[in-house]
Parts: structure tokens; C-alpha cells; sequence
């Protein structure tokens, strides 16, 4: 058993592709990559694996699709030419895809999709959905309406709170070099290359230099992402998707790459994130069998077992269950309004939609975003 029998055992994946990788030297989309990615992602998948991938490359599909001659700098201008390319780009995947028999589905991502509870919630289960039918997701950015201030700007971002948002268990940054290097390998020819590091060590952040012209993040960003993966145990590997079966290779645990390990358990460190959530506007009182049930069996939270509702929150806030003696048991990202809860407290999930005048969640809180204390 090698030491990468940690990144092996993953069976969830996010896959991340670089502009730098993927566009031929700005020329373009590189469809010999692209196929060659989907060959080898198509194979993970019949291993077993579940794979969201996370796209770059719109804005350099769209410069060309549009005849530009060059990325242009002001905002609107990348903005056409991200929404033009994502066409393309999806376009490229789908045609790619088919041929395995795999579907493909284009989800454009904002900061508030997976910052903002109520979306966090919503992004979430629409992933685990697409997962759960067998589908490709693609993911980008959402290019076309986000503003400079809250925009991810680089995949590696959005890649590493796509790991958090499905609770991957790796994530494998794709780019145009081998790995992380002890110093950037475009300026230090006598770079070496770091094969694994605990995710967290200070010395990586004096070796992790800025992007090419391509790119944007550069080493800065991926190592961002790492640690960001690493709050929801995500273990990372960096690797050149230049190299040949480098998916599988990666996958299968070959020491290839840089591999920046978390050294947590998943779930823990998961629950340890949403543990972690300061703001609290409301909590739920729970009978005594939902207080057994949460503590026993780790199962989720059924309205049925709520005998009161405290303070104001709104879908997707974090809120405290508290025994009959007024002790907190658990804290949970809740599926409902303070308001809809109100309602709900006491009520079989069977009666929810009669309640409400819509199908909602059948659990007030769902276990997987349920801390019990
Ligand atoms: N320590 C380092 N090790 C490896 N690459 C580095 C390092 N520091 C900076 N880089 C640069 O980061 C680039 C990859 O990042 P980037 O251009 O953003 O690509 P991508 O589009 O794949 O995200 C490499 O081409 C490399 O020049
Ligand atoms: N959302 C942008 C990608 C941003 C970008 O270049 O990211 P990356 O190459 O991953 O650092 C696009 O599709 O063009």
C-alpha cells in the first residue's frame, strides 16, 4: 500500500481544468486535450467515482469564437466574450461526452451561490441530484453577471468550495505544470518539484508564485484552494494534465504530482466547518425522542419532533437545537424559515406540503448539515 492510498480510496472527485491547460496557447479551445480529458474522466466514472468538473476557458473560447485577436481588459468586453465561450466550451464537452454515454449539465456558479446558506443549500442538492442521475456537471464561474468585487476571478477558488459544497472526498487541480514546485519552475530552473506537504505548512507559501499569461491564480490560488478543500477534509493533488492517463494515474494513487494532504477524516472536518459558523438567529426546541434520535443515530431532524421555534432566520441559516431543559444538542443548516417552521413544529413531513402550498425538504434539518454536540 503506498502513502498515496489516502488520495485512492476518494471516490467523490472534483476536476479541475485550467485556462492555461485547456487553450492551446490562447489560441482557442485545445480539442485534443478536451478529448483526452473526457476519456480519462468517463474512466474514473466507470471505476466508480463520482466527478464534478470545474471549467475554465470561456473567455478564451469566446475571444476567438468572436474573432478578437486578443483577451480584451475591460469588464464588459470579458463579460460578451465569457458568455459566448461558455457555449462553446460546454458545447466542446457535451459532443465529447456523448460518445460515453454521459450526459453533461452547465452550472454557472456566483460567490453568493455557495457563500449565502439559502443557495449554499439549493447548489448543493442540485449537484447531489445531477450526481445521484449519473451526470456530468460542468461548472464555471458565472462570468457573465458577476462584478470585480465578488468574483472568484480564478476556477481554483470556486473548485475548492464546489469540494466543500458535495463533500468530496479529493480534488485534483489540472495545469500546465507537473505540480507545485519549490520555486516557480518558469523563472528557477532548478526548481524541484514538492511531491507531498501537510496542506497547512508555512513553508509552502514562500514557493507558491503568480500565474502565466494564461492562467490566473497561478500556485498563490491552487494552494488557497487546497486549504479551503482542506476545511471540508478534501484531500488535493496538483498535477500537469499534460502528462499522459494523468487522471487515472492520480486516481490510482501513483505518487504523481503534488499531493497536499489534509491529514483529517472527512466528515469530521466537514462538521467541524459547520460547527464553526458563528452566527446563530434562531433556535429550535426538540421533544425527547428527537433529542435520542440525533444523539443515537445520527439521523436528521423531522419537523415532527419540534415543540417550539425561537428568534427569526431565514432558509439556510445556522440554528441551535436545544433540549426541553433549554441545552443545545446540535446546530444545523435549517431547510426552513423561522416563519415555515412556526408551521411545521409538531407536523408529520407528510403534512408539509398541505402546509406550506409546496414540497419542501422532508427534513427541517438534513444530517449531513447537522453538528451534534
Ligand atoms: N512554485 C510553483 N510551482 C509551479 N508553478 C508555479 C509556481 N509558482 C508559480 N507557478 C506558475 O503557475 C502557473 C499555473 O497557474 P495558472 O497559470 O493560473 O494556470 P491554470 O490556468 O491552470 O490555473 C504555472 O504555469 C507556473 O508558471
Ligand atoms: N471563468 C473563467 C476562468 C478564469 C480562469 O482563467 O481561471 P484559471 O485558468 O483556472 O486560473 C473562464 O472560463 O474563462
Amino acid at each position: 500500500m503506498t502513502e498515496r492510498n489516502e488520495v485512492a480510496v476518494a471516490r467523490r472527485w472534483v476536476v479541475k481544468v485550467g485556462s492555461a491547460l485547456l487553450t492551446d496557447d490562447g489560441r482557442g479551445l485545445d480539442e485534443g486535450v478536451i478529448a483526452r480529458l473526457v476519456a480519462q474522466l468517463a474512466g474514473l466514472r466507470q471505476r466508480g467515482c463520482e466527478v464534478v468538473l470545474v471549467s475554465s476557458g470561456a473567455v478564451a473560447a469566446g475571444v476567438v469564437r468572436l474573432g478578437w485577436s486578443s483577451r480584451p481588459s475591460a469588464l464588459h468586453d470579458l463579460q460578451a466574450a465569457a458568455a459566448v465561450g461558455q457555449s462553446v466550451l460546454v458545447q466542446s464537452y457535451e459532443n465529447a461526452f456523448k460518445a460515453y454515454d454521459i450526459a453533461t449539465a452547465q452550472v454557472l456558479l456566483g460567490h453568493d451561490d455557495v457563500i449565502a446558506r439559502d443557495r449554499y443549500l439549493n447548489a448543493r442538492g442540485t449537484l447531489g441530484t445531477l450526481l445521484g442521475l449519473g451526470v456530468m456537471p460542468i461548472v464555471n464561474e458565472n462570468d457573465t453577471v458577476v462584478t470585480d468585487e465578488i468574483r472568484f476571478g480564478d476556477n481554483d477558488t470556486l473548485a475548492a468550495l464546489v469540494a466543500n459544497l458535495i463533500d468530496a472526498d479529493a480534488l485534483l487541480l489540472l495545469t500546465d505544470q507537473q505540480g507545485l514546485f519549490n520555486a516557480d519552475p518558469r523563472h528557477d530552473p532548478a526548481a524541484e518539484l514538492v511531491r507531498q506537504c501537510d496542506v497547512h505548512a508555512p513553508e509552502l507559501d514562500g514557493m507558491a508564485g503568480e500565474g502565466g499569461a494564461l492562467g490566473r491564480g497561478g500556485m498563490v490560488t491552487k494552494l488557497r484552494a487546497a486549504r479551503l478543500a482542506a476545511r471540508s477534509g478534501t484531500e488535493t493533488v496538483i498535477a500537469s494534465g499534460r502528462e499522459a492517463d494523468i487522471v487515472e494515474r492520480v486516481t490510482a494513487g501513483e505518487d504523481v504530482g503534488t499531493w497536499l494532504r489534509t491529514g483529517k477524516r472527512p466528515q469530521n472536518a466537514r462538521k467541524q466547518w459547520l460547527a464553526g459558523m458563528v452566527r446563530v438567529p434562531g433556535s429550535v426546541e426538540l421533544d425527547d425522542g428527537a433529542v435520542r434520535v440525533l444523539r443515537e443515530s445520527g439521523r436528521s431532524l423531522l419537523p415532527v419532533g419540534v415543540r417550539g421555534v425561537q428568534g427569526n432566520f431565514q432558509r439556510g441559516d445556522m440554528v441551535a437545537c436545544r433540549d426541553g431543559s433549554g441545552r443545545e444538542v446540535a446546530r444545523g443548516l435549517i431547510n426552513y424559515s423561522a416563519e415555515e417552521a412556526r408551521r411545521l413544529q409538531g407536523q408529520p413531513s407528510s403534512a408539509i406540503e398541505g402546509i406550506l402550498g409546496y414540497r419542501g425538504d422532508d427534513e427541517l434539518i438534513h444530517r449531513d448539515n447537522l453538528v451534534v454536540l
